[in-house]
């Protein structure tokens, strides 16, 4: 008997996701992608990139995890995936490094881009370590999730082809916290730390087979 092939070309087979594991909570996110469907594997060399269908950014500091990807060799291979049509989620400073556009960056400090969206950075204030509230977020069903916010981006801007999903109301404004475009899943917060696995389970169907 032949072993079946990877990836989500194998009827009703579990889609195979990557966590990009150079920061941030890479258990966490693996252990809510297998339990919401998913064969969920590290991502620290472009070969392990190569062998999966899609990918989750976990949280952390954007800075270093720019600086990681560069030093690891992944940052050209991630932006071409990206440009090729892989699902991609970013959780905070995943939303980040998904941005086309960022504020409040560091000097030099570069995102891979894909979502036609402008994010500001820590902009709840730095003095807002971190906060939560119940959020409804369009796609989940079964009531509002648990948003965990840790010095957390928002979205400023945004481009025609992005869907926003859930936002909230700030500085008298209203700010997407939850988009997506086409393959694309951003979340300002961190769905990975609450033990609720929709945000997750949403990802999946996306990444999974049609
Ligand atoms: N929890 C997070 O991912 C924080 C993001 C961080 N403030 C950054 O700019 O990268």
């Amino acid at each position: 008997m032949t072993s079946a092939p990877l990836g989500s070309s194998v009827p009703g087979a579990r889609p195979r996701i990557g966590v990009l594991a150079v920061q941030g909570d890479v258990r966490e996110h693996r252990a809510a992608l297998e339990s919401s469907g998913a064969t969920a594997t590290p991502v620290r060399r472009p070969e392990e990139l190569a062998e999966v269908d899609a990918l989750v950014i976990p949280g952390g500091e954007s800075t270093t995890i720019d600086k990681l990807t560069r030093t690891f060799g992944l940052r050209d291979p991630l932006r071409s995936r990206i440009a090729d049509g892989m699902p991609v989620y970013g959780s905070c400073a995943g939303m980040i490094l998904l941005a086309d556009r960022i504020l409040d960056g560091h000097r030099d400090q570069q995102t891979l881009g894909g979502l036609d969206i402008t994010v500001r950075r820590n902009a709840f204030g730095r003095q807002v370590d971190s906060h939560e509230c119940d959020l409804e977020v369009r796609g989940v069903e079964g009531g509002p999730v648990r948003a965990v916010f840790i010095r957390a981006p928002w979205v400023e801007e945004w481009g025609d082809g992005v869907e926003v999903l859930a936002a909230v109301g700030a500085k008298g404004e209203t700010r997407p916290v939850v988009v997506r475009q086409g393959p694309l899943l951003a979340t300002s917060f961190h769905p990975e730390v609450t033990g609720d696995h929709r945000v997750h389970r949403l990802f999946v169907a996306m990444a999974g087979p049609a």
